[in-house]
């Protein structure tokens, strides 16, 4: 069997220090595997952004063991972290696009620390922001765009490089319906004809039955569920 892309055992957060330190997430453990799509779910302050950040290398774990793309992340050397992170690829609530670049520019970024020149860069980033439905939008500057056409900018430099991990937090949240699905679609996609996992946060029900499976984040502590069980399809009266 293939190793997972994440694992992670019993791993504890806790914020603040002193008397003001308070425990956020509890003993969470879970797996995702090569070509899984996994998206999780539940209520605001629940601990889910904190997870993704762990898994991401960008908070460092405190307590449990936490696994990813082989490397075992409690007590990890800050040059291995940097090295992980370029292996991910990033979607999170601020775009953090370059003013100063082009849509173009901006997703070839995402390239410079990978073996390709500048032509075969320029053609990748120019195919990948086709797929999310930008070609007309190739050499706009990020002013020039709408915040649904900046998300999908910062979608396609995510996953231009074919990362081994795709981290989305609320992918879809500025995007309308169809240019949602289309988000989603292309990183089910990245998942599964390349082997990568792709974890993501979402309050997005329109989009549930694109995981393979759900996991849901509540007060600091991680279940799994049925796509007919959510609790957003429930809410929404879309269950069965
Ligand atoms: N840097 C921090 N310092 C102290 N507390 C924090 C910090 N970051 C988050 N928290 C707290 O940790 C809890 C979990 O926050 P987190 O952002 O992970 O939740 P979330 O599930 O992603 O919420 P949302 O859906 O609103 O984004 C919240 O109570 C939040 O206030």
């Amino acid at each position: 069997m293939t190793d997972p892309i994440i694992t992670i055992d019993h791993v504890n957060h806790y914020f603040g220090k002193g008397k003001l330190r308070k425990q956020i997430l509890f003993e969470v453990t879970a797996e995702v595997a090569p070509g899984e799509v996994v998206i999780m779910t539940g209520p605001s302050g629940s601990g889910k952004t904190t997870l993704l950040t762990l898994i991401g290398a960008l908070r460092s774990t405190q307590e449990g063991s936490m696994r990813v793309l082989g490397e075992e992340l409690l007590k990890a050397p800050s040059r291995d972290l940097v090295e992980l992170r370029r292996n991910i690829g990033y979607i999170f609530q601020a775009h953090n696009l370059l003013g100063s670049l082009t849509a173009k520019q901006n997703v070839m970024m995402a390239l410079e620390v990978h073996p390709f020149n500048k032509h075969e860069q320029q053609d990748m980033a120019e195919a990948m922001l086709t797929a999310v439905g930008l070609s007309d939008h190739i050499n706009y500057y990020p002013d020039e765009m709408s915040g649904g056409q900046k998300q999908r900018v910062a979608i396609a430099r995510a996953l231009v490089s074919n990362p081994k991990l795709v981290l989305a937090d609320e992918p879809t949240a500025a995007l309308d319906k169809k240019s949602g699905r289309d988000v989603v679609e292309i990183m089910r996609r990245l998942a599964k004809e390349k082997g990568s996992a792709v974890l993501l946060v979402t309050h997005d029900n329109r989009i549930l039955d694109v995981a393979d499976r759900l996991i849901n984040m509540e007060d600091g502590r991680l279940t799994s569920y049925q796509i007919d069980q959510s609790p957003l399809a429930q809410e929404a009266g879309i269950a069965g």
